[in-house]
């Protein structure tokens, strides 16, 4: 497809802080390219409709050149029609208080909703981010309910843990973000995932080496950035919302447009069975992406170290879909 092909993008939850801040960043070029036209499709709660609506006409006044069209829908069925991107941020947010398991019954149900409708109305090369938590589970649901669509379409946002992983790395180093590559985030998006800096690339430096203060990477780094989450509604009294939008932007960019040369992301993607990972678990991996298709990276050492925190995070997301096993085909 050429990049002057208008593509239709579907946000759910469009009204909500994600979708507000996404749309803007969308709308201007930063996630498929400036010269690549877009439609947006917004799909919201029925009560929602007005508040999506009022975002439609700031849109509008944004005059963005590459901006063809704006649809609301509180109707799946009518929102994803001819989609070829899927960003589904739609669903409850955590509060003070919660973990993002205590979201998995709340949210499950759209996520098995959302799969079925995905199946009978998507564009045939439908991509979905699935952002609306706990992430990596309702993209399993989701694809499970799309039978037609090959698994790997469906994949989850972890790109907010590997942007949050380098920016505590570059403080550490005293360097600047660009100066760092080879992060991998393992596992859930959740507090057990595991920020691994063994294989980075640090201002010169081995992750490896930084990794050698193991005071600081088991008590500084890897809390800090899988607890970041929780500090910021602790801080914002909301969950994180333009960092988490800015995230989805860089997944979807880097899945069509690809990966930089020599650096590798991090995307939780239904395993096939590689790294431990059971097959058909939608675990972060690091990946790279090569012709529009994520690869995950291979090859790479796991220490024992790596090995015990990675193992453990799979087990929380094998825990989770056996709690959500009534909402899976049979
Ligand atoms: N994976 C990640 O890295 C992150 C995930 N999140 C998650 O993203 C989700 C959205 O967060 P916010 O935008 O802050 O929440 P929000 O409450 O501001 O907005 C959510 C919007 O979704 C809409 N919605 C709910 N169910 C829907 C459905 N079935 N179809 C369409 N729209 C629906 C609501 O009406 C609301 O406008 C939450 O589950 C949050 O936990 C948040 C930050 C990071
Ligand atoms: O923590 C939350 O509930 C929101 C989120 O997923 C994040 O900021 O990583």
């Amino acid at each position: 497809m050429s990049s002057t092909t208008p593509a239709v993008v579907t946000v759910t939850g469009a009204a909500g802080q994600i979708g507000y801040a996404a749309l803007f960043r969308i709308a201007a070029g930063a996630m498929l390219g400036h010269d690549r036209p877009v439609r947006l499709r917004l799909l919201e709660l029925p009560h929602a409709v007005s508040a999506a609506e009022g975002t439609a006409m700031e849109l509008d006044d944004g005059a963005f050149e590459q901006l063809l069209s704006v649809d609301i829908f509180d109707d799946a069925r009518a929102a994803f029609d001819g989609a070829e991107f899927a960003l589904l941020i739609g669903a409850k947010p955590r509060a003070r208080g919660m973990e993002r398991a205590d979201l998995l019954q709340a949210n499950a149900a759209i996520f098995a909703e959302q799969g079925e409708v995905l199946n009978d109305v998507a564009a045939a090369d439908l991509r979905v981010v699935v952002v609306g938590n706990p992430a990596n589970t309702n993209a399993a649901i989701a694809a499970a309910h799309a039978p037609d669509i090959p698994p790997e379409r469906f994949t989850a946002l972890t790109r907010l843990d590997h942007n949050r992983a380098i920016a505590q790395l570059a403080h550490r180093a005293g360097c600047a973000a660009r100066d760092i590559s080879r992060v991998s985030v393992w596992g859930n998006h959740s507090p057990t995932q595991y920020p691994d800096i063994f294989h980075a690339r640090v201002a010169g430096r081995s992750g490896a080496d930084l990794a050698t203060d193991r005071a600081w990477l088991v008590d500084d780094f890897i809390p800090t950035v899988a607890r970041r989450g929780t500090a910021i509604i602790e801080a914002r009294g909301a969950s994180s919302a333009a960092s988490a939008a800015s995230a989805t932007i860089d997944h979807i960019h880097d899945w069509v447009l690809g990966t930089e040369s020599d650096d590798w992301t991090s995307a939780a993607l239904p395993s096939p069975g590689v790294y431990g990972v059971p097959e058909g678990l939608v675990c972060s991996f690091p990946v790279r992406s090569v012709g529009g298709r994520w690869e995950i990276v291979s090859g790479l050492e796991i220490n024992e170290f790596s090995r015990a925190r990675i193992d453990a995070s799979v087990a929380e997301l094998a825990g989770e879909i056996t709690a959500v096993g009534d909402l899976l085909p049979a």
